[in-house]
């Protein structure tokens, strides 16, 4: 049975259209990943009823907050980075459906009911999530946890065709990758990536014949990463906009640091430079060297992300270079 245009039989799909429409902005979460799951043909692969779909998919971006920049955009934005990353023609053929489905799905789910607030003011300010998740990614826990609530309603339950033993899978699969977008894991991730992609080429057979889960989820885990940390390799015009809406993040957390009487977090110090300085220094220390590695799974299909994540650090080393000197005149 064909699957309508828009998903689902609607006695009004005008309505349903201008709804589902990504230019009118209303819901662009729900319009990219609906169109991914389309793209990739996971609803009929998976038998997923497309009204669960949809109420599933606004149920979601409901639940994310209005804040400045973890807001539904960048849970769009993170899903649409990661389709893109899984077609590369270097790990297209690795991952099974089941694994596609838990990446997207991990991805558009991995910030959700995020506060605009760090992991370390969440524990410093004894908040309740920090208490219920004992300091340990409570951020992290927080957003696994709601995206999977938000299945227990049947109406919104897009994977009631799948067997309890696939659920079980998928569900783990998506816990470890959305876990793994705590800043905190990003030294032993990458770390685990380069021995695992090390032993492969020690070994001599390629890169791609990934056997265990845990060798398959580690890859997993590094892609939904990079899919977080993609705002750098975007086209600068892109990347200067999450830029501003991450600083007014930041920024209204350091006033709440302020007006509680705790230090000031860093990077939520208000100043010209600290931008520039803070970005050049993030890619040099963790963004670069992690892109760096994934060019080496997915070579060349990188070498775009690559340059252009070197010209937006040549732009910040510019930017500074001009206000300190115009500030040092
Ligand atoms: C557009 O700029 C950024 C975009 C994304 C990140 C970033 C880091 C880690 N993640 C993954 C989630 C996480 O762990 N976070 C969320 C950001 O705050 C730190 C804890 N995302 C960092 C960015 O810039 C750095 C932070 C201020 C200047 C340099
Ligand atoms: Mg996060
Ligand atoms: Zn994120």
């Amino acid at each position: 049975t064909p699957i309508p245009e828009l998903g689902v039989e609607t006695p009004q799909p005008e309505e349903l259209r201008v709804e589902l429409n990504p230019i009118s902005g209303e819901r662009p979460l729900t319009a990219i990943t609906y169109r991914i799951f389309q793209e990739r043909d996971l609803i009929r692969t998976f038998s997923i009823e497309p009204h669960k779909l949809l109420s599933y998919l606004f149920a979601l971006e409901d639940s994310y907050q209005q804040v400045p920049y973890h807001n539904k955009l960048h849970g769009a934005d993170v899903c649409q980075s990661m389709h893109v990353l899984l077609n590369s023609s270097g790990i297209k053929d690795v991952f099974n459906e089941f694994e596609i489905l838990a990446a997207i799905f991990a991805a558009v789910v991995h910030d959700v009911h995020h506060s605009g607030l760090t992991n370390p003011f969440l524990i410093k300010t004894k908040n309740d999530l920090a208490i219920l998740y004992n300091n340990e990614s409570v951020l992290e826990n927080h957003h696994v946890a709601v995206a999977f609530k938000l299945l227990q309603a049947d109406e919104r339950n897009i994977f009631s065709n799948l067997s309890a033993e696939q659920m079980e899978t998928l569900r783990k699969r998506v816990v470890d990758m959305v876990l793994a977008t705590d800043m905190a894991k990003h030294k032993t991730l990458l770390a685990d990536f380069q021995n695992l992609l090390e032993a492969k080429k020690m070994s001599g057979n390629d890169y791609l014949t990934l056997e265990s889960y845990d060798d398959r989820i580690l890859v997993l885990k590094n892609l939904i990463h990079c899919a977080d940390l993609s705002n750098m390799t975007k086209p600068l015009d892109t990347y200067s906009k999450w830029i501003d809406r991450l600083m007014v993040e930041f920024w209204k957390q350091g006033d709440a640091e302020r007006d509680l009487g705790l230090d000031i977090s860093p990077m939520c110090v208000r100043s010209p430079t600290t931008k520039d300085k803070h970005q050049i220094g993030f890619i040099n220390s963790f963004v670069h060297p992690l892109w760096e590695t994934w060019g080496s799974l997915v070579y060349p299909d990188a070498n775009t992300i690559l340059e252009t994540l070197a010209q937006n650090r040549e732009w910040h080393e510019a930017s500074l270079a001009a206000l300190t000197s115009s500030t040092t005149d």
